[in-house]
């Protein structure tokens, strides 16, 4: 800790200590009985002075302090309070005292100079002018030190010392902070801010970046233990923000929470409070049911789902098994008489501002609980909050499938479509025809909300209309800067799923970002997924946030050669070559081309049907099925085998811009008729054969005989030979059309039936 505020305090700060571990419990136990001596404390004390080499004279002070604690309980001279309060004095001494060993001045200052209640209970607010008095002096006698306050105790109006309940340090940093008007406040936890869930409960929930006022007081009303209610309130005054991180990871940015934060009116996290029970009161008025409310309060002792019914005159509400001995006889002491209805109950609540007011989000809810035998719901005074109580049995249950459909799943899923040619265009022909069947079959609607070429772009939040797209873009928003984008943000952190239709290396580099804003992607464009560095990157940030990424048209088009090899994999078996033709467009060419037609002609009749790439020379070079092989061998596990490429066409007839490549027809046609009259000589056929094992991935324009496997082939086919543990003797081979606007465009929509049922 002391590194970190080494490296993040300046001369002036305030940092605000609690005791060191276990210190306060071992204290209250000193004060129970329920140990004998403070022997503990001083063991605890001296292996940290061994570890983090504070001075000896403060150990040597600790030591009397302990003593004189034991003497004093001995004789039963001394209050609660003054005893505890040791626990962060010596904290303070301690920090102050490494802080200025590390060259960071600093002073050790004992809360009880600057805090004093106003009120007798634990209620805000602190005296200011009291703290305005001390600190300015503090600042004044000091100004070039960092102060390192005590946390959880204060003066109470009497001037006797007092601590602040649980949680009493963040209050008191809280309450300093809004005292001195200071610009922001850090509250260092063990956890990295503010998760969308319970990480105990939920493997990798979202880290929620930032609360509002209303979300952080709602959320601290429910239980929340890192902001507790104490903490929250001397927030509602004030200016800065505060933020949450972890001390173990400094440099995350953790959660904050302040009142410039604009409200999303989404649900932002749930909020899960188990072994709760449920308390009645019956035969009592309004009046009565508000003072044992408040009698509680004063206790520190948190009761929630708060109802008074009017017409049965009773007061119902649950509170945490721990406090059920202290409220019953407040209760009966207040000659009323409780009864404890139900126990071991959980309550689930959704927060964030304003949801009250979505209609959706209500209905979502209820929609969920449906399948689940909840208590009761409720819906909080405030608007920013919604909860069911149900038995801590199923609870965990309501929240998994609670936090799979607000923070995984929208009920509408927007789509955006980057690349609105041959297969941009055919997709959004797909879904226009299908998006309701789709819609039903998979529970959830669809919705394309944008689409872009690379030079406009037109957008719909409410989703486009999808049958004049080619009108709507010629008169759509300029996007030669990919100014898509701007527009895009409003949805980072929302799921969206990026649908990138183009064949652009700029595209693929925003993939790293779509991860970040929490987008799912499907590709058809192969550059990003065939880099393995790159496509490792974007897979795990995807990972981190349960977003998807499905590339299943980068390699055989629609063929099913991506999802059979996984499928073999997770199965077990073990694959150990992939060979076959992956190019349609070579496929085509080579099945065509028997000398009627110049090779050129051809090139053109296959780029009219979108078998070749934007620029063929990706495809005559061998880059194109580069690509695929990399992202197979990917899949295979052989990624780091060497590398034999060779390209179908020679190096010189690709050099130039791409109308240079149309000007050299001539010695295009020449060098094909080449080959093909090589072939013919050799009584054979011209293919492009990959061939992937764990010791190499090849490429090769190779004259093969006609009862080769890859002979019979219909026009454009891929085919697929997987040689693997089970398919040794007998290949299994899949084989089909390899590349064309139909069947791309209608594994793009298989990828999006897939992504949307998670797979
Ligand atoms: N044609 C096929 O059979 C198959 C194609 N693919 C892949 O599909 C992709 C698209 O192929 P085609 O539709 O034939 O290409 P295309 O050239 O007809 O369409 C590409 C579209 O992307 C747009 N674009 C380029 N840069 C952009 C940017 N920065 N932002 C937005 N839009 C941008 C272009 O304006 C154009 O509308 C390619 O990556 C290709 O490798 C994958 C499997 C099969
Ligand atoms: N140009 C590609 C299209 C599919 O990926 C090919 O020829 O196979």
């Amino acid at each position: 800790m002391s590194e970190i505020v080494k490296s993040q305090a300046s001369p002036g700060d305030v940092v605000v200590v609690s005791a060191n571990g276990n210190v306060t419990n071992w204290l209250l136990a000193l004060i129970e009985g329920g140990i004998p001596s403070g022997s503990i404390l001083l063991e605890y004390f001296t292996g940290l002075q061994a570890s983090v080499g504070f001075s000896q004279e403060i150990l040597k002070q600790i030591q009397l302090d302990v003593k004189a604690i034991e003497t004093l309980i001995e004789q039963s001279h001394y209050s609660q309070s003054d005893v505890l309060a040791y626990g962060e004095a010596w904290s303070s001494l301690i920090l102050s005292n490494v802080l200025s060993l590390k060259g960071c001045k600093a002073q050790a200052i004992d809360s009880c100079r600057c805090l004093k209640l106003n009120t007798d209970t634990y209620q805000y607010p602190f005296d200011q002018s009291f703290a305005d008095k001390a600190l300015g002096q503090l600042y004044s006698s000091e100004p070039d030190s960092v102060f390192v306050v005590t946390g959880y105790i204060a003066l109470d109006q009497e001037l006797n010392k007092t601590t602040l309940g649980r949680n009493g340090s963040d209050f008191s940093a809280t309450a300093l902070g809004n005292l001195i008007n200071a610009p922001s406040i850090t509250i260092w936890t063990d956890v990295s801010g503010i998760y969308t869930a319970d990480p105990k409960i939920i493997s990798k929930p979202l880290l929620v970046e930032s609360l509002t006022l209303c979300e952080a007081q709602a959320l601290s009303e429910l239980g929340a233990n890192v902001l507790h209610e104490k903490t929250v309130l001397p927030l509602l005054s004030y200016k800065g923000s505060v933020h949450i991180k972890s001390f173990d990871k400094p440099n995350e940015p953790g959660t904050v929470v302040s009142q410039e934060i604009t409200p999303t009116n989404r649900v932002k996290t749930i909020t899960f409070k188990s072994k709760l029970n449920k308390v009645c009161v019956h035969s009592i008025d309004e009046l009565q049911a508000r003072r044992i409310q408040k009698k509680i309060a004063e206790k520190s002792i948190a009761s929630y789902v708060n109802g008074y019914d009017i017409t049965q005159h009773k007061l119902t509400f649950y509170i945490e098994k721990s406090d059920v001995f202290s409220v019953t006889s407040t209760i009966k002491a207040m000659q009323h008489y409780p009864s404890v209805l139900l126990s071991n109950m959980t309550l689930i609540s959704l927060v964030g501002q304003n949801i009250r007011q979505d209609k959706r989000i209500i209905e979502r809810f209820i929609r969920r609980l449906s399948s689940f035998d909840t208590q009761e719901i409720h819906y909080p005074n405030n608007s920013h909050s919604l909860s069911v109580v149900i038995d801590d049995e199923h609870a965990e249950g309501l929240l998994r499938d609670l936090h799979t459909s607000f923070f995984y799943q929208e009920p509408t899923v927007p789509i955006v479509v980057l690349g609105y040619g041959n297969i941009g265009k055919k997709v959004i022909e797909l879904v226009d025809k299908g998006a309701e069947r789709l819609g039903q079959s998979l529970n959830r609607s669809i919705q394309i909300l944008a689409v872009a070429n690379s030079k406009r772009f037109v957008c719909e939040s409410n989703g486009l209309a999808l049958d004049n797209i080619d009108g709507l873009l010629s008169n759509g928003n300029d996007n030669t800067d990919d100014q898509i984008f701007s527009w895009l943000e409003r949805y980072a952190g929302r799921e969206l799923i990026i649908v990138d239709v183009t064949a652009s290396k700029s595209i693929s580099d925003r993939y790293k970002g779509f991860a970040e804003n929490k987008w799912h992607i499907i590709s058809a464009n192969k550059i990003a997924a065939s880099d393995k560095d790159y496509a490792r990157q974007v897979e795990s940030v995807l990972e981190d946030n349960r977003r998807i990424w499905k590339k299943n048209t980068t390699a055989g088009a629609g063929l099913p050669i991506q999802a059979s090899i996984k499928n073999l994999h997770e199965a077990g078996d073990q694959i150990e070559e992939v060979s076959g033709i992956f190019s349609g467009s070579l496929s085509w060419l080579f099945s065509e081309f028997d000398g009627t037609k110049s090779f050129t002609n051809l090139l053109e009749v296959a780029q009219d049907n979108a078998y070749t790439e934007p620029d063929p020379r990706e495809d005559l070079s061998g880059n194109d099925v580069i690509r695929k092989i990399r992202i197979l061998a990917q899949q295979l596990g052989f990624e780091d085998a060497p590398e034999d490429f060779e390209a179908a066409i020679s190096d010189e007839l690709l050099e130039g811009e791409l109308v240079e490549f149309w000007q050299k027809s001539e010695a295009i046609n020449t060098y094909y008729q080449g080959l093909l009259d090589q072939a013919k000589a050799k009584d054979g056929l011209l293919r492009y054969i990959a061939t992937l094992t764990p010791q190499k991935l090849s490429l090769k324009l190779e004259f093969i005989d006609k009862s080769h496997p890859f002979a019979s082939l219909n026009p454009c086919d891929n085919v697929f030979q997987v040689i693997s543990a089970w398919y040794k003797d007998n290949p299994l081979i899949i084989q089909g059309p390899g590349a064309g606007r139909e069947v791309t465009a209608g594994g793009v929509l298989n990828d999006l039936c897939d992504l949307l049922r998670g797979h």
